[in-house]
């Protein structure tokens, strides 16, 4: 089998996020999820979260399913690397991805988000995609869809064409040679940390020479910006008129009239050019020329993250064979 779906922008003027639709139970209940490769719980609003914490966002009702069980003792609660949190119980129900179709997956319904949940209404929940190992149900943990589905799966790899402002693709099952040019450079996975953990062979800022120190970090569709070590983020905006590191802003930002370098970063032998227009993220607040930065240090957080800013530049194959590896092409 194998299934393909829609990766949709969750605002059309900039990338912070992109929500692909599932479905649940009998008959299907339809939610648009953020399919994270740094996490690896499914959770999901629900008929269990107070009225008071949704506004917007589609729920599912495990009562409305006639295949719906609830996972009867077992609970979770999860919190993000930007402080995001939920938590809830679980049932087990039908569920696909673009046809592809696993029975009695774990979802976990939500009987408590935090406040930047609530206010996302484009996110019904989350899609973890990183190592079952990370799931956060207790007392028995328990497998993301990818690890439900690979059995049926012609190759165990799920692709990744996320888009600059408009809908991509998450593939299953499959690589479509469409979506990219060249060859497909596959790198060592450590899975050992539970997110898909590579090592990039170096970088370069704009036209500059390209830098060959290995740089360890982990590939995360649920994550909008790219986060790297400080010196390498201090080398980028050396080469940005006015930008300044804002303690207010938590980052660096520069006057949206900056004419700015690309980034480039070395898989193996093969080389990603991050573009210009990529490394602006957004305005700091609505109609502000102030803007905050594509790419920021990842001192605070304890891992090199290349998130949607990065992944947007290439054609990503996540292969979880054994051993997994990451397999990255230009397109
Ligand atoms: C440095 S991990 C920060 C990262 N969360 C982000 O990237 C959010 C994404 C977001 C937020 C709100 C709406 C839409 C999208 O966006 C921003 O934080 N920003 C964009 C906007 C910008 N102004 C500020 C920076 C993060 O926790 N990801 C996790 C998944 C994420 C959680 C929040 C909801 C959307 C999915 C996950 O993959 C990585 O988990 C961890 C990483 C490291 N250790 C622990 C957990």
């Amino acid at each position: 089998d194998t299934g393909s779906a829609a990766a949709v922008p969750i605002d059309p003027r900039f990338d912070i996020a992109y929500v692909t639709p599932v479905t649940i139970g009998t008959p299907p209940q339809t939610l648009q999820l953020d399919f994270d490769t740094g996490s690896s719980d499914l959770w999901v609003f629900s008929s269990h979260t107070p009225t008071s914490q949704i506004r917007g966002q589609e729920i599912y009702t495990p009562d409305k399913s006639t295949t719906s069980k609830l996972l009867d003792g077992h609970t979770w609660s999860i919190t993000y690397g930007d402080g995001s949190a939920s938590r809830g119980n679980v049932y087990t129900d039908n569920f696909t991805v673009g046809g592809l179709a696993v029975a009695s997956q774990a979802i976990q319904c939500a009987q408590q988000v935090s406040s930047s949940f609530t206010t996302e209404e484009s996110i019904d929940g989350l899609l973890g995609l990183g190592f079952s190992t990370l799931n956060t149900v207790n007392p028995a943990s328990q497998l993301t869809f990818f690890d439900n589905a690979k059995s049926k799966l012609g190759s165990p790899v799920f692709t990744a064409d996320l888009k600059n402002k408009q809908a991509g693709t998450y593939d299953f099952g499959f690589i479509d040679k469409a979506k990219y040019t060249g060859e497909i450079t596959y790198v060592p996975v450590n899975p050992d940390p539970g997110y898909w953990t590579f090592t990039s062979s170096g970088y370069a800022v704009g036209s500059g020479n390209f830098s060959g120190s290995p740089i360890t970090g982990i590939a995360d569709t649920g994550t909008s910006l790219v986060y790297l070590p400080t010196a390498i983020v201090t080398a980028y905006y050396r080469q940005v008129q006015g930008a300044t590191n804002s303690r207010n802003y938590g980052g660096y930002v520069f006057p949206c009239s900056a004419t700015l370098p690309p980034f480039t970063f070395g898989v193996g032998e093969t080389k990603f050019t991050i573009p210009a227009s990529y490394m602006s993220y957004a305005p700091v607040t609505d109609g502000s020329s102030t803007c905050f930065g594509g790419l920021q240090s990842s001192s605070g957080i304890g891992v090199n993250i290349w998130g949607d800013v990065a992944l947007k530049a290439a054609f990503v194959v996540f292969n979880g064979a054994n051993p997994p590896t990451l397999g990255w092409a230009t397109k």
